[in-house]
Parts: C-alpha cells; sequence; structure tokens
C-alpha cells in the first residue's frame, strides 16, 4: 500500500485521545484581520473549523478586521490613530468600522465556511444583545508611572454579555461567526477591539479553549523568540517591562481577563500557519503561546 495513506490513518488514529478531550467542547477563535490572508488561506481556514464542527468540538468564530478597515478608511480619507492598540474611533469612523466588519469581513468568513458544508451564521454584538457595551477608556502609563486616562471615542468594553443566542446557535448545529460592534445603552454604536470581544464571549460562555489567532508565532520575549508557556505573572512582567507593546496589549490583557471569567486556557497563535487550528487542538506539537493560571 501506498505508504502516504498509512501516514495520514495514522495521523488520524492519533488523534483520537485529543478529539476525546475535545468532545462537546466549546473553542472560542478569534479570526485576526491581520490572520485571514488571501481566499486560498481563507479556505483552509474554513476548511478546519467544518472539520472540528464535524468531530463534536464547537467553534464561536469572533473576527478583526482591522487592516480591512484602514483601507476603506484610506479610500475615504479618514485618518485613523491607535492608543494602546485600540482604535481613536469618532463618529464618521464607527460607521465605517462597523460597515466594513458586519458587512464585508463577517459575509467573507461565513461564504467560506459554508463552501466547505459548515453551517455559518453571521452575527454581530448588536444582535439580541450579545454585547451591550460602556465607553472604554485607555490606561495610558507614562515614563514616570503617572497613569492618565485617553478618551478613545467610540470604543467599547463589553459590560453586558448576552450568550444565548450563541448557545442556541450551537445547539442547533450552527457556527457563529461574530462581528465586534456592540450596543451602547443610548442607541450608540461601539467598536470593540477584536480581542476583547473575543475575549468577552469567552468568558461569558465558561469556553474551554480561547485561541487568538494573528500574525506572529505567539508572544515573543526580548530576545524574539517565542514564549511557550506564560503564566499571568509572566504577561504582566513583560508588559511592565515594554516587551509586549503594540496590538499584542489587547491579546494578553483578554487572555488575563477570560482565564479571570473561568475560561480554561488561551493560545495565541500564527494564524497564516497552515492547519494551526488544528495543530493546536488535535495533536501533541500545539502551537504559540499558552497563556493559563
Ligand atoms: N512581545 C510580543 N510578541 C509578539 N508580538 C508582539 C509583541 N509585542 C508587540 N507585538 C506586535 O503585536 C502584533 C500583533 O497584533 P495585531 O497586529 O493587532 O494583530 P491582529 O491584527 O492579528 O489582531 C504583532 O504583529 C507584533 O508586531
Ligand atoms: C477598538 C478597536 O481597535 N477595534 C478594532 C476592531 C477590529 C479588530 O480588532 O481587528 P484586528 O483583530 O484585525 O486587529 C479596529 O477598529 O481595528
Amino acid at each position: 500500500m501506498n505508504r502516504d495513506w498509512i501516514a495520514t490513518a495514522r495521523t488520524l488514529s492519533e488523534a483520537l485521545p485529543y478529539l476525546q478531550r475535545y468532545d462537546g467542547a466549546t473553542v472560542v477563535i478569534k479570526f485576526g484581520g491581520h490572520a485571514m490572508g488571501d481566499d486560498e488561506a481563507m479556505e483552509k481556514f474554513a476548511r478546519d473549523i467544518v472539520l472540528m464542527k464535524q468531530c463534536n468540538v464547537h467553534p464561536v468564530i469572533v473576527h478583526g478586521g482591522g487592516p480591512m478597515i484602514n483601507d476603506l478608511l484610506k479610500r475615504l480619507d479618514i485618518q485613523s490613530d491607535f492608543v494602546a492598540g485600540k482604535r481613536v474611533t469618532d463618529e464618521a469612523t464607527v460607521e465605517v468600522v462597523e460597515m466594513v466588519l458586519t458587512g464585508r469581513v463577517n459575509k467573507r468568513i461565513v461564504q467560506a465556511i459554508n463552501a466547505q458544508g459548515g453551517k455559518a451564521v453571521g452575527l454581530s454584538g448588536k444582535d439580541a444583545n450579545l454585547m451591550v457595551c460602556d465607553k472604554a477608556l485607555a490606561q495610558l502609563t507614562g515614563p514616570d508611572g503617572t497613569v492618565t486616562e485617553a478618551d478613545l471615542g467610540f470604543v467599547g468594553d463589553p459590560a453586558e454579555v448576552n450568550p444565548d443566542v450563541v448557545r442556541t446557535f450551537l445547539d442547533s448545529d450552527f457556527i457563529p461567526v461574530i462581528a465586534p460592534i456592540g450596543a451602547g445603552r443610548n442607541g450608540e454604536t461601539y467598536n470593540i477591539n477584536g480581542d476583547t470581544a473575543a475575549g468577552a464571549i469567552a468568558a461569558a460562555m465558561k469556553a474551554d479553549r480561547l485561541l487568538l489567532l494573528t500574525d506572529v508565532a505567539g508572544v515573543k520575549d526580548a530576545s524574539g523568540d517565542v514564549i511557550t508557556s506564560l503564566s499571568a505573572e509572566d504577561v504582566r512582567r513583560l508588559t511592565a517591562e515594554g516587551v509586549i507593546a503594540g496590538g499584542m496589549i489587547p491579546k494578553t490583557e483578554t487572555a488575563l481577563a477570560a482565564l479571570d471569567g473561568g475560561v480554561r486556557a488561551v493560545v495565541i497563535l500564527d494564524g497564516r500557519a497552515p492547519h494551526a487550528c488544528l495543530l493546536e487542538l488535535f495533536t501533541a506539537h500545539g502551537a504559540g503561546s499558552l497563556i493559563r493560571n
């Protein structure tokens, strides 16, 4: 017999303990804009998600789309800045953010999953009040240690998360795909950082795993090597030292909040790597940086 087929069968066989471990588990996957890549990469991601569902692991996708928002803002000649990894969002910007995330990006992922035989349903935090937000304030620590608060405009922190709608979809065999847009208490629309949204949903659902897919192999130390396993304490130290910076800050903040909220473990990994989610869940190899208490 062709040896490749035996290798394939062996791979499947070796996955058995992992399939058993994650049987019926809820896995929240943050699919970052930088992790999305081209149509071929999207197709592979979608195929892995459908395979997970077929194996009775329940994926909940929360996506980003920062680069796609940047593209449209640029075409519209709207200037945009980030503070501590979050976009300063005025009224014109939040309109564009909602259009891009709930429209183009959300439907691209839904369509890709459905093309692989899945049953994906697109939602945003506004649907069934999934994420009701309060205005977020960024805490900035100056070189002398003084903490100031920056006004980010229509950036929201999920204050109330109602995941019933997500559970209903999971029970009915659908794959929820969620855009990080929240409802304000007075009819406002809030832009939620994708990592923050994924963490809030994972905590509300007491997910077994939160996977944060990005464009780096994991959390890197001062010499640029990926740290495969970190505690909450390690994260705090590396942030204070400035080793964790920029877009990695919302990810590690999310990881700590999710662990506090009852999520069992958080993994930050490279979503552009082939079969990143399958490697992490179903092999001994694992991938990226695992953060747990
Ligand atoms: N210690 C660190 N380890 C890894 N990446 C880091 C670190 N500190 C800052 N970063 C930056 O964080 C980026 C990931 O955040 P971001 O670009 O917002 O990703 P995404 O769009 O996937 O949410 C990396 O590309 C890297 O430039
Ligand atoms: C408040 C805030 O920063 N919101 C993000 C939402 C999208 C996002 O998080 O996209 P990535 O995951 O691709 O970075 C933004 O406006 O870019």
